[in-house]
Parts: C-alpha cells; sequence; structure tokens
C-alpha cells in the first residue's frame, strides 16, 4: 500500500513565479488496486508522479510504503520497488543496447551487486519466453538493437522489463501519448494484464478519457494540486465519457 501525507510541493518558492504543483495530498493507493489519474494540464500529475518516484522531493508531508517512510529516499534506491513508463518510448530502455542487454539491466536493478550477472542459455530462455508473451514476435529479435524498434515495441518491452526486478508499484506517465491509437490499445491491454499477473499496485496518468473509463479501478481528477474528484470502482463504472469530458469545461 502506498500511502501520502499532507504532501505539498512549491517550485520557486517565494518568488514571484511560484507555483504550488502539489497541495497538502493525502490519498492512499491500496495494494494491487489500479488508479487512473486525469485532470489539466498542469494540474500537478506529473510532479505527483515524481513525487512518489523520488524524482523530486516533498517540502512537507510524508510518503509510506507498507511500513516504510520513503520520501527522502532518492529515485535508485526506491526503484527497487517503483517502477515507471514514461510517455516518451526513448525514456525507458537504452537505445545502442539489444533487447537482451536491456532486460539484463533490468534485471540487476532487482540485485546491485550482482553487476556480473551474465546473459546464460537460462536467462535468455526466460527472457525469450517473456517476450514472446507480447505476441508481437520479438522474441526472434533479442539481439537487435533497442533503438532499431517502433515506440510501441519499446513501450510494450519497457512494461515487460518492470516485471524482472520484483517491484510492487507501477507508474504510468501517459504511456501511450506518443502511439497511434492501435499500437496504444495494444500497449494499454498489455499493462492491463502485467499488472494483474504481477498483483502490482498502479497508477496511470492520461489524457485519453477513453483510456481513463476502460482501465483501472478507480479515477481520480487532480486539479491546482489537489484531488478534486475520485471514484472508485463502482462509481466509475457508471461514468459516460461525455460526463467525464464535461469536468474539463470550467474555461
Ligand atoms: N521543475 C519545475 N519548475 C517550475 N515549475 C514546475 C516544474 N515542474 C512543474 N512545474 C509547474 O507545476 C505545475 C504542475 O505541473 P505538472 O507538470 O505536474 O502538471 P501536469 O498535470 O502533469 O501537466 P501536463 O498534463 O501538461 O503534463 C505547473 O504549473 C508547472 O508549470
Amino acid at each position: 500500500m502506498l500511502q501520502l501525507e499532507h504532501i505539498t510541493k512549491a517550485f520557486n518558492p517565494g518568488k514571484a513565479t511560484e507555483v504550488v504543483a502539489v497541495q497538502d495530498m493525502t490519498f492512499r493507493l491500496e495494494a494491487e488496486s489500479y488508479a487512473v489519474l486525469v485532470g489539466a494540464n498542469g494540474s500537478g500529475k506529473s510532479t505527483l508522479l515524481n513525487l512518489i518516484a523520488g524524482s523530486v522531493y516533498a517540502d512537507k508531508g510524508k510518503i509510506w510504503l507498507d511500513a516504510r517512510e520513503i520520501q527522502r529516499l532518492p529515485d535508485y534506491r526506491r526503484s527497487r520497488w517503483i517502477a515507471r513508463v514514461f510517455q516518451n518510448p526513448l525514456t525507458g530502455t537504452a537505445s545502442s543496447l539489444s533487447i537482451l542487454d536491456n532486460f539484463r539491466m533490468a534485471a540487476l536493478r532487482r540485485s546491485p551487486k550482482r553487476l556480473k550477472l551474465g546473459v546464460d542459455a537460462a536467462f535468455k530462455r526466460a527472457v525469450t519466453e517473456k517476450v514472446a508473451t507480447l505476441g508481437m514476435g520479438l522474441e526472434h529479435k533479442l539481439t537487435q538493437p533497442m533503438g532499431t524498434l517502433s515506440g510501441g515495441q519499446r513501450q510494450a518491452l519497457t512494461l515487460l522489463m518492470t516485471t524482472m526486478a520484483d517491484v510492487d508499484i507501477l507508474l504510468l506517465d501517459e504511456p501511450t501519448a506518443a502511439l497511434d491509437p492501435r499500437s496504444a490499445r495494444e500497449v494499454m491491454a498489455i499493462a492491463d494484464r502485467i499488472i494483474r499477473e504481477n498483483r502490482l499496485t498502479a497508477l496511470l496518468v492520461t489524457h485519453n478519457i477513453a483510456e481513463a473509463l476502460r482501465y483501472g479501478t478507480r479515477l481520480i481528477q487532480m486539479e491546482n494540486g489537489k484531488i478534486i474528484r475520485d471514484y472508485d470502482q463502482q462509481a466509475k463504472s457508471t461514468l459516460a465519457q461525455a460526463e467525464v469530458v464535461s469536468w474539463f469545461d470550467y474555461y
């Protein structure tokens, strides 16, 4: 379970350009829940994900992962428990390395002291089996550099790589924003499967309302650094797309 208690983050404090990106936020993501976060540009969604991942630190408040207080841990230490997939398919992987070497690096996250983890036959077999589950034929291209793959293929592999380390939390920061509609659907279905099979706690940020309604067990809307709507699975299932779109009609 991930819990935020009175988390506040301001940028440029004390200056004319001060922005309170996340304001006194308290909320809890139950273990194995899948929350979807929507909100207008600048409402604080990415800052919230950065605070959870540890790429920015809160000014005030606490973040708990089960019984562990993590708000002062740097992102590389939180990455043992928290994985993140970004909007840009180039962000999650090393372009010049092969698919297999990228999986090797992902496996090393779990065991940072075993830097010599080799690509032996058993490892290759395990990766081949995992990659085959994507149904994209990439298991035949394991030695191909990651940079030669399409954005959708890279996002699918990035998601799969999160399962090489034993993480609890998956943060999805607009993972399909750079993909065509078909690839976006494929990647979202893969994410859904990975979340279920690995019993992950997930938080998806998206501007795609159809995606926000189709996936997840909870729907949250942020505005001005605060949660202004929070629907559980039952309430979310009764929402129509037009109604969610109307949440943004306040200009
Ligand atoms: N590093 C930073 N320095 C200064 N201001 C920042 C910084 N990062 C974010 N902000 C500001 O904080 C506010 C929240 O930004 P954030 O990126 O979290 O919003 P968002 O909801 O993710 O937006 P989008 O949907 O456009 O990605 C915005 O006003 C933004 O300009």
